[in-house]
């Protein structure tokens, strides 16, 4: 039997052609196995499947998508109703994850995942980030080669004494570029986060989970991307690996 850890990766929910499919980035996929874990995407769960999932499970991530996390969710009207909403991920994925942090499965949060996390314990978003005074637009140009909507758009700053300084403390890093792409953005943070990274315009951009016995990180942009190439990226997956090896050796040692 594989030794490996087993990472959960909700899936999304779209609509191709006339009929709804479940679709998962691959760049998250391979992610998980960069960071020495097993994919394994989910489609989706009723309420009274997670904790089955759950106990398949050594870590969770939770990717980005297009989508937004609906307003009505951290009690808001949906402001723009132009934008991409995923309803059916929500409505799992927001009790998914504190009843993963109570478990202490490890828990890496990305991009949307990073501001579902909030919601779930009960923080708020802003739903357009680059209307608010002082603040940049997070967004990337539609239009632009990916290449360039995935590569450096500002620099984050690593908050001293938390999660970020421990894992880069020997490198001597006080913060490095991210990519950016959302228009959604912390707006109160939840209790139980501690924040660990914020941008130029004080937006926070990464939280550790304080009040969970496990790994617990989010990140609001991609360390998906080209992660191989990547130092920072590879620094997060494999701590995250590492804490899924760790549940995995320590929940789920193989049968003798
Ligand atoms: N829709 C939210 C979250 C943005 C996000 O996850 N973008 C990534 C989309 C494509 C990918 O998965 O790389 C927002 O706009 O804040």
């Amino acid at each position: 039997m594989s030794r490996l850890p087993v990472v959960l990766v909700p899936a999304c929910n779209r609509m191709l052609g006339q009929h709804p499919f479940h679709v998962a980035g691959q760049k998250y996929v391979d992610a998980v196995r960069l960071a020495g874990a097993l994919p394994l995407v989910v489609p989706s769960a009723h309420h009274d499947e997670i904790d089955a999932l759950l106990d398949l499970a050594d870590g969770v991530l939770l990717s980005g998508s297009p989508s937004n996390v609906h307003p009505s969710r951290f009690g808001e009207d949906v402001h723009d109703p132009s934008l991409p909403l995923d309803p059916v991920r929500d409505d799992w994925t927001l009790p998914l994850i504190p009843l993963a942090l109570a478990r202490g499965l490890p828990l890496f949060a990305i991009c949307r995942g990073f501001q579902e996390v909030n919601v779930a314990l009960g923080g708020s978003l802003h739903q357009a980030v680059q209307t608010l005074p002082g603040h940049l637009d997070h967004r990337a140009l539609a239009v632009l080669p990916v290449a360039t909507q995935y590569g450096p758009a500002h620099r984050v700053a690593i908050r001293p004494g938390g999660l970020f300084e421990r894992l880069f403390d020997g490198e001597g890093i006080d913060g490095f570029e991210v990519n950016s792409l959302h228009g959604q953005g912390v707006n109160r943070l939840a209790d139980g986060l501690r924040i660990e990274a914020l941008a130029p315009d004080g937006l926070v951009e990464a939280f550790s989970v304080t009040d969970t016995p496990g790994f617990g990180l989010g990140v609001q942009w991609h360390p998906e991307w080209q992660a191989a190439h990547n130092p920072v990226s590879m620094t997060l997956l494999r701590a995250f690996g590492a804490a899924c090896q760790e549940y995995r050796d320590t929940h789920r040692p193989p049968s003798r």
